[in-house]
């Protein structure tokens, strides 16, 4: 009788663990269920790895829509992407649990993106900081670099163009040329909606700035530049080293620097840098880190992998650039140019067999619209082997820059120090120069052109780059508030720059900067504040205080 009934409570007992069992796997599989779902409806054109990593090419479309945003995720219209998604996967999830988890297997970056949800993405968070955002002052009409011409003042014009500085006639001056092969038929009017990408780009630039990082253009130009139709390449005069002009059906072009060493092959230490190779990877992460410094003050640069042989030697109407190409024995298609620098046959720039990694920058407004005036740097260094420059020999140097104009009113030198801490980060020894645009006199910002040079060591920093910031002691407010905020771990420089080279289609190729190259971003985000410290030890008008209109409440 007792061995009956404790037979039956053990039998119970089982019943019981079973039924417990049971409910706990059905309880897991509820709870995998849900997880593997929201992992698969994350993605949103905002997440650069939501693009399959195989093609950069074709992927550029959803990089650079990544680009221009810096809303966050919970927007309304991520909201109504995520309900819709959502439902898909519903029907498509009928299915049993075990499908369910091939499927989400099969997804790539499933991982990435469950981090990434996890940790946000530090680029959105760092441009929706109010440093990021301050007011900016209303513009007036001579704010803009470029206007359009009225209806009357085109009408007045014709053959008579010289009058109007800094207008564009609209579409009359590009029918002609829309004629010629391959050109698109222009179908443009005075409505900013029908301007193609490049020339609202140049229509936006204004005496502050060379763009809007919240304008949607910047991600279709971008776009349009690492993905159009290549119909013209010839050679680009000026500088010393191997660069081509593109055209593109549009009327868009663009300025095209080759891969000319593989991306991690650090500068050789026997090397000045007035003969170091220029990378194709620095002027795209120069771009990058412009805009995080929240300087935008350089063209939009995009990397793209072209064809040279069809891309460039077949259609390229430039007899001395084509006259340069063979094959090599390898049977990899190469090209030299001519140039001063390494522009010969023993420094080729070859494809694999055909396909080439280059950077394409925008092209700012021909110089007859908008004429730009080259100023040669105070800092600039000798470019000779046993020379040194005169800020080199004298630490006083500062006091006499200080009295010259344009650097003795005005904005001029705080906007050297920002060039200066920007050209320290990537290590860019060669900026010999600096433009303006002339239209606007001294009271505008610093173009920073050329970046070829950067990111050529990792391993070693130049001090004597930040030579303009410890000799002179002077920095914008912004400028030091951003770089100690870029110096916190929730918006380190690093990850910031690694996140936003990511959205780059040559990005899926290879990182367009190695670990070694962030890190040293860092460390020497690092340096720059020690020397800022170190300057207010000493002096107390540092900070040059380009916030006060903003009012008092930043810390200093
Ligand atoms: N995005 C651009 N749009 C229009 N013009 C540009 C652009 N970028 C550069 N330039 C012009 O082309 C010239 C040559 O470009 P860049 O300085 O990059 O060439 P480089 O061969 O590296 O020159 P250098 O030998 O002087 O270092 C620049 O001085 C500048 O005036
Ligand atoms: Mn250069």
């Amino acid at each position: 009788m007792v061995r009956r009934s404790r037979g039956q409570s053990t039998r119970s007992i089982y019943l019981g663990l079973a039924c417990i069992s049971l409910s706990l796997h059905l309880l897991l599989a509820i709870f995998c269920f849900s997880v593997l779902q929201s992992a698969c409806v994350l993605p949103t054109p905002f997440s650069p790895a939501f693009v399959p990593r195989t093609d950069p090419v074709s992927h550029s479309s959803s990089s650079s829509a990544a680009f221009s945003s810096n809303k966050p995720p919970a927007n309304s219209q991520n909201g109504e992407r995520y309900k819709s998604n959502a439902s898909v996967h519903d029907q498509k999830w009928n299915g049993s649990i075990s499908e369910a988890t091939e499927e989400a297997k099969k997804l790539l970056g499933v991982e990435k993106l469950m981090k990434k949800e996890k940790g946000r993405s530090k680029l959105e968070e760092l441009f929706q900081h109010p440093l990021y955002n301050l007011p900016r002052p209303e513009l007036q009409e001579d704010d803009w670099l470029l206007r359009l011409k009225t209806d009357a003042e085109a009408e007045d014009s014709v053959g008579e163009d010289e009058d109007e500085e800094n207008s564009i006639t609209n579409d009359s001056e590009w029918q002609s040329a829309s004629e010629e092969d391959g050109y698109d038929k222009v179908t443009w009017t005075r409505d900013k909606e029908t301007h193609p990408p490049w020339l609202q780009f140049q229509l936006g630039i204004s005496r502050w700035e060379l763009y809007d990082r919240n304008n949607p253009n910047l991600a279709q130009l971008t776009h349009y530049l690492a993905t159009n139709r290549i119909l013209g390449a010839v050679q680009k005069t000026g500088g010393t080293q191997l660069k081509l002009l593109l055209s593109f059906p549009n009327y868009g072009q663009a300025l095209l620097k080759p891969m000319r060493q593989s991306r991690d092959a650090e500068t050789d230490v026997n090397l000045f840098y007035f003969s170091d190779f220029e990378r194709h990877n620095a002027e795209i992460a120069a771009f990058h880190l412009d805009r995080l410094l929240g300087f935008n003050r350089i063209p939009p640069v995009v990397g793209r992998l072209v064809n040279i042989t069809t891309e460039i030697r077949d259609i390229t109407a430039d007899r001395k650039l084509s006259r340069t190409f063979f094959t090599s024995p390898a049977g990899n298609t190469c090209f030299y140019g001519q140039c001063e620098y390494y522009c010969s046959t023993e420094n080729p720039v070859c494809g694999r067999p055909h396909v080439l990694e280059v950077s394409l920058a925008a092209m700012l407004p021909d110089l007859t619209l908008a004429p730009r005036r080259s100023w040669r740097s105070p800092w600039r260094r000798s470019y000779s082997r046993t020379k040194l420059a005169q800020w080199e020999k004298d630490p006083a140097y500062c006091d006499t820059v200080k009295q010259t104009p344009p650097y003795n009113s005005g904005t001029r030198l705080v906007d050297l120090v920002d060039m200066a801490v920007l050209d320290f980060l990537m290590s860019n020894m060669d900026r010999h120069h600096y433009e303006t645009f002339e239209k606007f006199g001294n009271e505008t910002f610093l173009l920073h052109l050329d970046n070829g040079r950067a990111f050529g060591r990792h391993s070693q920093d130049e001090p004597s780059i930040l030579a303009p910031l410890t000799q002179c002691c002077r920095i914008r407010r912004s400028t030091l508030l951003r770089l100690r905020l870029l110096s916190l771990p929730e918006f380190r420089l690093s990850d910031v720059v690694r996140e936003s080279l990511d959205l780059d289609p040559l990005g899926a190729v290879a990182p367009l900067l190695s670990e070694p190259h962030l890190s040293a971003l860092d460390r020497r985000l690092a340096a720059v504040l020690r020397a800022v410290q170190t300057c207010q030890e000493k002096h107390t008008d540092v900070i040059y205080d380009d916030l006060k209109k903003h009012g008092d409440h930043w810390p200093d």
